[in-house]
């Protein structure tokens, strides 16, 4: 049986899919051009089953006290996040589209437009953004957040990756582990990634602020910008948990932040969550109104 040559590529609906454009532990994006409207978007493809194993396994631990309810089947999480996503309309939060669903399908794709800049910077890098970019990107950064916030929603993954460039403004993506603010029992968990997970994460839930989190989260992020490096780093996630809980925050090497930045730095890594810069003090604070 000779098998017809499949054309190179996938075509679903009016979009061609093109190359890989993103990686993570939610699955991949790929670049998707649309016929219909002669413009390219970003598609990025989940698995149901790939989902359902691994909240099985590894997924979020259940709230430490009794939520409202079970906590819902990671299917469940998926579509509350597509949820939110469709009411979020923010300049500097990514735009979801279209989600294409089959129901017969393993596959689910979720259209954004598309940034056609990528992630804002790739860690580790020796060639760190200047602090005069870094403050364009990052106060965008903190509009994206600050709505999130006030739409009672915790990003709780708030990393470079997830900061990308569209025609000169950054957008924050990737809503996959957020977490509503409101929800009583606060799963505080292990969502997010090691390197950017404030060191309340383990805490009993009680003690845990998502808004607080997510300083923390931008203030690695920031670091990271400006160093090319995050500030703690370990070889598995419980060295780097106890480096997070225990070391102080350092500038060592080649780049030495300006004293402003190293304060602003200093109160967003605060590593009690009590004390820690609110949004309010990063937004009103000397390096970001300079
Ligand atoms: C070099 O050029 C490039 C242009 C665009 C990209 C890119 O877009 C990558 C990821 N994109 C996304 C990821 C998301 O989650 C993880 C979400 C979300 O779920 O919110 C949305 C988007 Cl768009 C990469 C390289």
């Amino acid at each position: 049986v000779s098998l017809a040559q499949a054309p190179g590529y996938v075509q679903l609906n009016q979009y061609r899919l093109l190359e890989p454009i993103g990686q993570g532990s939610y699955g991949i994006v790929k670049l998707a051009y649309n016929e219909e409207d002669d413009t390219h978007y970003a598609m990025k493809i989940l698995s149901k089953r790939k989902l359902m194993r691994r909240a099985g396994l590894f997924g979020r631990a259940p709230p430490r006290r009794p939520g409202p309810g079970p906590p819902p089947d990671p299917l469940q999480r998926v579509y509350r996040e597509i949820a939110v996503l469709k009411k979020l309309d923010h300049p500097n939060v990514v735009k979801l589209v279209e989600v294409l669903d089959d129901p017969a399908e393993d596959h689910l794709y979720l259209v954004f437009q598309l940034l056609e800049g990528g992630p804002v910077i790739d860690i580790p890098t020796e060639n760190p953004l200047s602090e005069h970019l870094s403050r364009k990107y990052f106060r965008d950064a903190l509009l994206g957040v600050e709505y999130l916030h006030y739409q009672r929603i915790a990003h709780r993954d708030i990393k470079p990756a997830n900061l990308l460039l569209g025609e000169d403004r950054v957008q924050v993506a990737d809503l996959g582990a957020c977490g509503e603010l409101a929800a009583a029992g606060r799963v505080s968990g292990t969502v997010g990634t090691p390197a950017f997970r404030a060191p309340e994460a383990a805490a009993p839930a009680d003690k845990y602020s998502g808004e607080a989190a997510d300083i923390w989260s931008l203030g690695v992020t920031l670091y990271a910008m400006v160093t090319g490096k995050v500030p703690w780093a370990g070889s598995s996630a419980v060295e780097l948990q106890k480096k997070v809980l225990s070391e102080p925050l350092t500038f060592p090497g080649r780049v030495q932040p300006s004293k402003q930045l190293r304060h602003l730095l200093a109160r967003m890594l605060d590593k009690d969550p009590a004390t820690r810069a609110t949004m309010q003090e990063v937004k009103d604070h000397e390096w970001i109104t300079d």
